[in-house]
């Protein structure tokens, strides 16, 4: 259901233009009409009240933003957060993840976790989200079901696996794939594809036979549907792939062999890709979904962003909820930061032997200055628009452009229960007199990406409705 109302929105915008550019706009407003934008004023000086059925004028503090666009989080996994975060992946999948999620056979426990997971999603900011369910088909459409009514847009995976998986959760390869089809039709159904698609989701190449990989490239061709799986996530896994699949060169040529690397599809993790593979991620325009805090959490190591940006792939972020602990994208940003920083070490300090004393040293000047870790924009950025080129939604999600559909959310800096005090009245004095409107907005949206959390997002809006 979107709101025919037209509506103003007055206040200051923060959104992508591209990678590197974020444009701040202290005095906008923004005319939504049919849950789309109409148009955008960069200085308001009139409102022309009388044509708008609402005005929503934003107080000081707040901001708009626009949603979050989480590329990679388990709907089921949400019972899971926190749970097993001492051990490493296959560990891991087998203790903690494989038993609860062959729970979700009981349709009305899933209808229950999902209830809760969904609104989770939506309170942390995530108006879009690409959620892998598990083989259940039932208990997917539901999932699907529930985005839908709580107003989230959503990419619904059954996930697929027909080996290596213990026999109470595992699948036959035949059933699997028809069982699929079938579930592609039903997500389609749900509203026509406004807000809610299905998306292919193999769980990964150690648990999905050829011939599973080979159906399902099929459907994927068939249906022009979308793509999400995990690829070079930990070191034992990618091993354990190059000894299934000797033939391949990579695990990425292993997808691409089976029609499953396209402009649609989203691979969570990518932390031990060769170059040859991020020229395959570049060649089919196929996109990562980094998911810093799991590979933190997990033990499986620091994926370098910008090897992968250098190398002309898309990248966007992922919570991937519960390799990762937390659900939420502000968090998850902060943690591509941190991991950036991470990745900086590692290519530009070395240990050294010096007089008997072990120092981190620089390494070659030149790579110092050459390597550049990420900064809030660009991660903003993966955050929001790159997580919508990932799944071919550039043209109507992803920042605050004319004609693009509007998912956004207002941002409160000043809420009085939450985790921030921003003297913003105090700015002048801490700061001297004289600085422009935009780069105390920017401040404030620092701020808020740094130590804001949930409290601070005050309404959450996706194709022009209020969804919370
Ligand atoms: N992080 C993570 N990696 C995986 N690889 C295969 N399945 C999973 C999963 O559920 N989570
Ligand atoms: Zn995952």
């Amino acid at each position: 259901m979107t709101s025919s109302l037209r509506r103003l929105f007055v206040g200051p915008i923060i959104h992508s233009k591209s990678l590197n550019e974020l444009e701040v706009i202290p005095h906008a407003a923004i005319s939504v009409f049919k849950g789309r934008i109409e148009f955008i004023r960069y200085d308001v000086i009139d409102k022309h009240e009388q044509e708008y059925e609402q005005i929503v004028t934003l107080k000081k503090g707040q901001f708009l933003i626009p949603g979050f666009i989480d590329t990679h989080t388990h709907a089921p996994q949400y019972v899971n957060c926190g749970l097993g975060l001492d051990m490493q992946l296959l560990d891991w999948l087998n203790s903690y993840t494989f038993p609860a999620e062959s729970r979700f056979k009981d349709v009305e426990f899933a209808k229950k976790v999902y209830n809760k997971c969904v609104s989770h999603h939506l309170k942390n900011g995530t108006t879009t989200a690409l959620y892998f369910g598990t083989i259940h088909s039932e208990a997917c459409v539901a999932l699907g079901e529930i985005a839908k009514q709580k107003g989230q847009r959503a990419f619904i995976g059954k996930v697929n696996m027909d080996r290596m998986a213990p026999d109470y959760y595992i699948e036959k390869t035949q059933e699997s794939l028809k069982e699929t089809e079938s579930f592609i039709n039903k997500i389609n159904g749900i509203d026509g594809c406004v807000l809610i698609r299905p998306i292919v989701t193999p769980r990964f190449v150690v648990s999905c036979t050829s011939e599973l990989l080979e159906g399902l490239g099929e459907l994927v061709k068939k249906h022009q549907v979308a793509v999400q799986s995990h690829v070079s996530e930990n070191q034992g896994e990618v091993k354990l792939v190059s000894q299934q699949h000797p033939e391949c060169p990579s695990y990425t040529h292993v997808y691409h062999d089976y029609g499953l690397m396209t402009e649609k599809t989203v691979m969570a993790h990518g932390v031990f890709l060769s170059d040859s593979e991020l020229d395959l991620f570049s060649k089919t325009r196929s996109s990562i979904s980094h998911c810093p805090l799991s590979n933190f959490s997990l033990g499986s190591g620091v994926c370098d962003v910008q090897r992968a940006l250098s190398k002309g792939v898309n990248v966007s972020i992922g919570t991937d909820v519960s390799g990762g602990y937390a659900a939420s994208m502000i968090n998850a940003c902060r943690t591509t930061l941190i991991a950036s920083q991470s990745a900086k070490f590692n290519v530009t300090h070395d240990y050294k032997d010096t007089d008997g004393m072990i120092n981190r040293i620089k390494k070659e000047e030149q790579q110092e200055t050459k390597y550049k870790e990420l900064g809030l924009s660009q991660v903003f950025y993966m955050a929001t628009m790159g997580g919508a080129k990932s799944v071919g939604l550039q043209d109507t999600v992803g920042n605050f452009c004319v004609g693009k559909e509007f998912d956004a959310l207002l941002v409160d800096v000043e809420d009085q229960d939450g985790p921030i005090d921003a003297f913003i009245d105090d700015y002048e004095y801490l700061y001297g007199e004289g600085h422009e409107e935009k780069k105390k907005i920017l401040d404030l949206f620092q701020r808020f990406m740094f130590c804001g959390d949930d409290r601070n997002i005050k309404n959450v809006y996706v194709r022009g409705d209020k969804v919370l």
